[in-house]
Protein backbone atom coordinates (compact mmCIF):
# COMPACT_ATOMS: atom_id res chain seq x y z
CA UNK A 1 0.00 0.00 0.00
CA UNK A 2 1.67 3.49 -1.23
CA UNK A 3 0.34 6.50 1.47
CA UNK A 4 0.28 9.84 -0.06
CA UNK A 5 4.10 11.06 1.22
CA UNK A 6 5.89 7.97 -0.18
CA UNK A 7 9.65 8.41 -0.41
CA UNK A 8 12.05 6.90 -2.15
CA UNK A 9 15.65 7.56 -2.81
CA UNK A 10 19.19 5.74 -2.85
CA UNK A 11 21.88 5.44 -0.68
CA UNK A 12 25.39 4.62 -1.12
CA UNK A 13 27.43 3.25 1.36
CA UNK A 14 31.54 4.36 1.21
CA UNK A 15 34.02 3.80 3.47
CA UNK A 16 37.74 2.13 3.80
CA UNK A 17 38.24 -1.39 2.88
CA UNK A 18 37.28 -3.84 5.57
CA UNK A 19 34.46 -1.18 6.98
CA UNK A 20 31.82 -3.26 7.44
CA UNK A 21 29.97 -1.85 4.10
CA UNK A 22 28.93 -5.00 2.83
CA UNK A 23 27.36 -6.44 6.29
CA UNK A 24 25.77 -3.26 7.05
CA UNK A 25 24.08 -3.57 3.47
CA UNK A 26 23.16 -7.29 4.26
CA UNK A 27 21.69 -5.87 7.51
CA UNK A 28 19.67 -3.20 6.65
CA UNK A 29 18.13 -5.40 3.49
CA UNK A 30 17.55 -8.35 6.12
CA UNK A 31 19.32 -10.80 3.25
CA UNK A 32 22.33 -11.72 1.86
CA UNK A 33 22.58 -9.75 -0.99
CA UNK A 34 26.11 -8.00 -0.73
CA UNK A 35 29.49 -10.36 -0.45
CA UNK A 36 31.50 -9.55 2.64
CA UNK A 37 34.78 -11.05 3.25
CA UNK A 38 37.27 -10.82 5.86
CA UNK A 39 39.84 -9.33 3.32
CA UNK A 40 40.07 -5.88 2.23
CA UNK A 41 38.48 -4.78 -1.07
CA UNK A 42 36.26 -7.68 -2.33
CA UNK A 43 33.42 -5.53 -3.22
CA UNK A 44 33.76 -4.94 -7.16
CA UNK A 45 30.51 -5.14 -8.67
CA UNK A 46 28.24 -2.27 -7.55
CA UNK A 47 25.30 -4.44 -5.17
CA UNK A 48 21.91 -2.60 -4.36
CA UNK A 49 19.92 -4.22 -1.87
CA UNK A 50 16.21 -2.52 -1.27
CA UNK A 51 14.25 -1.97 1.32
CA UNK A 52 10.40 -1.51 0.97
CA UNK A 53 8.90 -0.22 3.61
CA UNK A 54 5.09 1.22 4.64
CA UNK A 55 6.58 4.41 4.18
CA UNK A 56 9.38 4.59 1.82
CA UNK A 57 11.82 2.64 -0.52
CA UNK A 58 15.39 3.05 0.06
CA UNK A 59 17.89 1.42 -2.50
CA UNK A 60 21.03 0.89 -1.23
CA UNK A 61 24.39 0.70 -3.40
CA UNK A 62 26.74 -0.60 -1.87
CA UNK A 63 30.25 0.72 -3.76
CA UNK A 64 33.86 -0.87 -3.71
CA UNK A 65 35.83 0.81 -1.31
CA UNK A 66 37.21 4.19 -2.41
CA UNK A 67 40.74 4.12 -2.44
CA UNK A 68 43.88 5.20 -3.57
CA UNK A 69 44.26 4.10 -7.11
CA UNK A 70 47.14 2.08 -7.77
CA UNK A 71 45.99 0.01 -10.70
CA UNK A 72 44.17 0.80 -13.95
CA UNK A 73 41.25 -0.73 -11.97
CA UNK A 74 41.71 1.03 -9.33
CA UNK A 75 41.03 3.66 -10.94
CA UNK A 76 38.24 2.77 -13.08
CA UNK A 77 36.66 1.60 -9.31
CA UNK A 78 36.94 4.95 -8.31
CA UNK A 79 35.63 6.84 -11.21
CA UNK A 80 32.38 4.66 -10.56
CA UNK A 81 32.45 5.65 -7.22
CA UNK A 82 32.34 9.81 -7.63
CA UNK A 83 30.00 8.94 -10.44
CA UNK A 84 27.42 7.34 -8.59
CA UNK A 85 28.17 9.75 -5.21
CA UNK A 86 26.66 12.38 -6.94
CA UNK A 87 23.89 11.04 -8.15
CA UNK A 88 22.55 9.20 -4.79
CA UNK A 89 19.95 11.10 -2.12
CA UNK A 90 21.89 10.18 0.88
CA UNK A 91 25.53 9.04 1.78
CA UNK A 92 26.67 6.64 4.56
CA UNK A 93 29.81 7.35 5.64
CA UNK A 94 31.14 3.96 7.33
CA UNK A 95 33.83 4.58 9.95
CA UNK A 96 34.83 1.40 11.96
CA UNK A 97 35.04 1.45 15.54
CA UNK A 98 37.59 -0.23 16.49
CA UNK A 99 40.16 1.28 14.23
CA UNK A 100 41.18 4.74 14.15
CA UNK A 101 40.57 7.20 12.16
CA UNK A 102 43.18 7.20 9.43
CA UNK A 103 44.91 8.68 6.63
CA UNK A 104 42.72 6.36 4.28
CA UNK A 105 39.29 8.03 6.13
CA UNK A 106 40.55 11.32 5.98
CA UNK A 107 40.80 10.82 2.07
CA UNK A 108 37.06 9.56 1.89
CA UNK A 109 36.07 12.51 3.64
CA UNK A 110 37.86 15.05 1.29
CA UNK A 111 36.35 13.32 -1.71
CA UNK A 112 32.80 13.33 0.16
CA UNK A 113 33.39 17.03 1.00
CA UNK A 114 33.71 17.66 -2.92
CA UNK A 115 30.89 15.75 -4.14
CA UNK A 116 28.22 17.36 -1.34
CA UNK A 117 30.03 21.05 -1.34
CA UNK A 118 27.14 22.44 -2.87
CA UNK A 119 23.92 22.90 -1.41
CA UNK A 120 21.88 20.71 -3.53
CA UNK A 121 24.37 17.66 -3.37
CA UNK A 122 23.23 14.53 -0.98
CA UNK A 123 23.72 14.34 2.79
CA UNK A 124 26.22 12.24 5.03
CA UNK A 125 25.43 10.13 7.45
CA UNK A 126 28.69 8.95 9.34
CA UNK A 127 28.19 5.78 10.68
CA UNK A 128 30.40 4.33 13.65
CA UNK A 129 30.26 0.66 12.72
CA UNK A 130 31.20 -2.31 14.53
CA UNK A 131 30.67 -0.46 18.12
CA UNK A 132 30.02 -4.50 19.60
CA UNK A 133 34.12 -4.56 19.19
CA UNK A 134 35.08 -1.34 22.05
CA UNK A 135 34.27 -0.28 25.35
CA UNK A 136 31.99 2.63 25.49
CA UNK A 137 34.53 5.23 26.10
CA UNK A 138 36.59 4.10 23.00
CA UNK A 139 32.98 4.51 21.28
CA UNK A 140 32.51 7.62 22.96
CA UNK A 141 36.28 8.57 21.53
CA UNK A 142 35.50 7.65 18.20
CA UNK A 143 32.13 9.40 17.85
CA UNK A 144 33.98 12.65 18.91
CA UNK A 145 36.84 12.12 16.02
CA UNK A 146 34.15 11.26 13.74
CA UNK A 147 32.26 14.75 14.10
CA UNK A 148 35.71 16.33 14.15
CA UNK A 149 36.57 14.85 10.07
CA UNK A 150 34.39 16.63 8.84
CA UNK A 151 30.77 17.90 8.53
CA UNK A 152 27.66 15.28 8.70
CA UNK A 153 23.95 14.67 8.81
CA UNK A 154 24.17 13.21 11.81
CA UNK A 155 26.67 10.30 13.59
CA UNK A 156 24.81 7.11 14.45
CA UNK A 157 26.90 4.20 15.96
CA UNK A 158 26.08 0.79 14.87
CA UNK A 159 26.28 -2.92 15.26
CA UNK A 160 25.13 -4.94 11.84
CA UNK A 161 26.24 -8.24 13.24
CA UNK A 162 24.40 -7.06 16.60
CA UNK A 163 21.71 -5.62 14.94
CA UNK A 164 22.15 -2.52 17.15
CA UNK A 165 20.72 0.67 15.96
CA UNK A 166 20.14 -0.94 12.69
CA UNK A 167 16.77 0.04 12.31
CA UNK A 168 17.50 3.75 13.18
CA UNK A 169 19.40 4.21 10.76
CA UNK A 170 17.41 3.00 7.96
CA UNK A 171 14.85 5.45 9.67
CA UNK A 172 17.41 8.47 9.43
CA UNK A 173 18.28 6.90 5.79
CA UNK A 174 14.67 7.70 4.51
CA UNK A 175 14.36 10.93 6.30
CA UNK A 176 16.42 12.10 3.44
CA UNK A 177 15.18 10.98 0.80
CA UNK A 178 12.67 13.12 -1.77
CA UNK A 179 8.82 11.87 -2.05
CA UNK A 180 8.63 9.60 -5.12
CA UNK A 181 6.98 6.53 -6.50
CA UNK A 182 8.19 2.95 -5.44
CA UNK A 183 10.99 2.31 -8.10
CA UNK A 184 11.11 -1.22 -7.88
CA UNK A 185 8.14 -4.04 -7.07
CA UNK A 186 7.78 -5.13 -3.89
CA UNK A 187 9.73 -8.46 -2.61
CA UNK A 188 13.04 -7.54 -5.31
CA UNK A 189 15.77 -7.32 -3.22
CA UNK A 190 18.27 -6.64 -5.84
CA UNK A 191 18.98 -5.65 -9.28
CA UNK A 192 22.16 -6.91 -10.23
CA UNK A 193 21.95 -9.53 -12.74
CA UNK A 194 21.93 -13.02 -11.40
CA UNK A 195 24.81 -14.20 -12.69
CA UNK A 196 26.82 -11.25 -10.96
CA UNK A 197 25.65 -12.32 -7.71
CA UNK A 198 27.03 -16.00 -8.82
CA UNK A 199 30.17 -14.67 -9.84
CA UNK A 200 30.66 -13.17 -6.48
CA UNK A 201 29.70 -15.98 -4.63
CA UNK A 202 32.07 -18.18 -6.35
CA UNK A 203 34.53 -15.41 -5.65
CA UNK A 204 33.57 -14.69 -2.19
CA UNK A 205 34.54 -18.80 -1.93
CA UNK A 206 37.85 -18.76 -3.68
CA UNK A 207 38.64 -16.35 -1.04
CA UNK A 208 38.23 -17.94 1.87
CA UNK A 209 41.42 -18.38 3.82
CA UNK A 210 43.59 -17.25 1.48
CA UNK A 211 46.90 -15.33 1.61
CA UNK A 212 46.65 -11.65 2.03
CA UNK A 213 47.70 -10.86 -1.73
CA UNK A 214 45.71 -13.00 -3.54
CA UNK A 215 42.22 -11.02 -3.32
CA UNK A 216 43.60 -8.13 -5.78
CA UNK A 217 44.33 -11.12 -8.01
CA UNK A 218 41.13 -12.91 -8.42
CA UNK A 219 38.23 -12.34 -10.67
CA UNK A 220 35.77 -14.91 -11.43
CA UNK A 221 33.06 -15.16 -15.15
CA UNK A 222 30.18 -16.91 -15.59
CA UNK A 223 30.42 -18.22 -18.59
CA UNK A 224 27.48 -20.03 -19.13
CA UNK A 225 24.41 -20.76 -16.56
CA UNK A 226 21.15 -22.35 -17.27
CA UNK A 227 18.13 -25.10 -16.76
CA UNK A 228 19.46 -28.07 -17.96
CA UNK A 229 16.34 -29.55 -19.91
CA UNK A 230 14.53 -32.61 -20.25
CA UNK A 231 13.79 -32.05 -15.80
CA UNK A 232 10.20 -31.30 -14.83
CA UNK A 233 9.43 -28.42 -12.72
CA UNK A 234 10.02 -30.39 -9.39
CA UNK A 235 13.50 -31.60 -10.21
CA UNK A 236 14.76 -28.20 -11.97
CA UNK A 237 18.78 -28.18 -12.30
CA UNK A 238 20.55 -25.16 -12.94
CA UNK A 239 23.80 -26.11 -15.05
CA UNK A 240 26.92 -23.07 -14.25
CA UNK A 241 30.30 -23.09 -15.63
CA UNK A 242 32.49 -20.74 -14.38
CA UNK A 243 36.19 -19.51 -14.72
CA UNK A 244 38.29 -18.20 -12.02
CA UNK A 245 40.81 -15.97 -13.10
CA UNK A 246 44.21 -15.27 -11.44
CA UNK A 247 47.21 -13.78 -12.40
CA UNK A 248 49.94 -16.02 -11.90
CA UNK A 249 50.44 -19.96 -12.14
CA UNK A 250 51.33 -20.02 -8.34
CA UNK A 251 48.14 -18.06 -7.58
CA UNK A 252 46.61 -20.94 -9.50
CA UNK A 253 47.67 -23.47 -7.48
CA UNK A 254 46.68 -22.18 -4.37
CA UNK A 255 42.95 -22.42 -5.67
CA UNK A 256 42.90 -25.20 -6.68
CA UNK A 257 45.27 -27.14 -3.61
CA UNK A 258 46.45 -30.63 -3.41
CA UNK A 259 45.47 -33.15 -6.00
CA UNK A 260 42.14 -30.26 -6.58
CA UNK A 261 40.92 -30.77 -2.94
CA UNK A 262 40.46 -27.43 -2.23
CA UNK A 263 38.86 -26.15 -5.85
CA UNK A 264 36.65 -28.89 -4.68
CA UNK A 265 35.83 -27.38 -1.57
CA UNK A 266 35.10 -23.89 -3.22
CA UNK A 267 32.90 -25.54 -5.35
CA UNK A 268 30.98 -26.92 -2.79
CA UNK A 269 30.85 -24.05 -0.52
CA UNK A 270 29.50 -21.82 -3.53
CA UNK A 271 27.20 -24.05 -4.53
CA UNK A 272 25.56 -24.38 -1.46
CA UNK A 273 25.28 -20.42 -1.64
CA UNK A 274 23.67 -20.46 -5.28
CA UNK A 275 21.51 -22.92 -4.25
CA UNK A 276 19.98 -20.45 -1.57
CA UNK A 277 20.16 -17.55 -3.90
CA UNK A 278 18.44 -19.25 -6.69
CA UNK A 279 16.14 -21.55 -4.89
CA UNK A 280 16.85 -24.52 -7.55
CA UNK A 281 19.51 -27.29 -7.10
CA UNK A 282 22.87 -26.10 -9.44
CA UNK A 283 25.24 -28.44 -11.28
CA UNK A 284 28.60 -25.83 -10.69
CA UNK A 285 31.56 -26.45 -13.17
CA UNK A 286 34.74 -24.42 -11.79
CA UNK A 287 37.99 -23.79 -14.04
CA UNK A 288 41.08 -21.98 -12.82
CA UNK A 289 42.62 -19.72 -15.56
CA UNK A 290 45.89 -17.49 -15.75
CA UNK A 291 45.07 -14.56 -17.13
CA UNK A 292 48.42 -12.31 -16.74
CA UNK A 293 48.06 -9.22 -15.01
CA UNK A 294 44.75 -8.84 -15.77
CA UNK A 295 44.35 -5.57 -13.37
CA UNK A 296 46.28 -3.16 -15.79
CA UNK A 297 45.53 -4.64 -18.97
CA UNK A 298 42.16 -2.98 -20.42
CA UNK A 299 41.18 -5.64 -22.60
CA UNK A 300 41.10 -8.42 -20.20
CA UNK A 301 39.47 -5.98 -17.83
CA UNK A 302 36.64 -5.33 -20.23
CA UNK A 303 35.94 -9.11 -20.82
CA UNK A 304 36.20 -9.84 -16.75
CA UNK A 305 33.37 -7.19 -17.41
CA UNK A 306 34.82 -3.88 -15.45
N1 LIG B 1 32.00 -7.56 15.22
C1 LIG B 1 31.56 -7.02 14.08
N2 LIG B 1 32.17 -7.33 12.93
C2 LIG B 1 31.70 -6.77 11.79
C3 LIG B 1 30.59 -5.88 11.79
N3 LIG B 1 30.37 -5.48 10.52
C4 LIG B 1 31.30 -6.10 9.76
N4 LIG B 1 32.11 -6.90 10.51
C5 LIG B 1 33.23 -7.73 10.02
O1 LIG B 1 34.19 -6.92 9.37
C6 LIG B 1 34.73 -7.58 8.23
C7 LIG B 1 34.57 -6.71 7.00
O2 LIG B 1 33.21 -6.51 6.74
P1 LIG B 1 32.64 -6.21 5.27
O3 LIG B 1 31.20 -5.94 5.43
O4 LIG B 1 33.07 -7.24 4.30
O5 LIG B 1 33.44 -4.86 4.94
P2 LIG B 1 33.39 -3.99 3.59
O6 LIG B 1 33.53 -2.59 4.02
O7 LIG B 1 32.23 -4.35 2.75
O8 LIG B 1 34.75 -4.46 2.92
P3 LIG B 1 35.27 -4.26 1.40
O9 LIG B 1 34.41 -5.11 0.53
O10 LIG B 1 36.66 -4.76 1.52
O11 LIG B 1 35.21 -2.81 1.08
C8 LIG B 1 34.00 -8.90 8.12
O12 LIG B 1 34.82 -9.89 8.69
C9 LIG B 1 32.75 -8.69 8.96
O13 LIG B 1 32.27 -9.87 9.53
C10 LIG B 1 29.95 -5.58 13.06
O14 LIG B 1 28.99 -4.82 13.18
N5 LIG B 1 30.49 -6.18 14.15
Amino acid sequence: MTNAHFKSGFACLVGRPNAGKSTLTNALVGQKVAITSGRPQTTRHTVRGIITREDAQLILIDTPGLHRPRTLLGERLNTLVSDTLAEVDVIVFCLPADQRIGPGDRYIAAQLAGVTGGRRGPRVVAVATKSDLVAPERLAEHLIEISELGSWEQIVPVSATGGYQVDHLADVLVKELPEGPMLYPEGELTDEPEAVMVAELVREAALEGVRDELPHSLAVVVEEMGLRDGRDESHRLVDIHAIIYVERPSQKAIIIGKSGSRLRSVGTKARVEIERLLGDRVYLDLHVKVAKDWQRDPKQLAKLGF
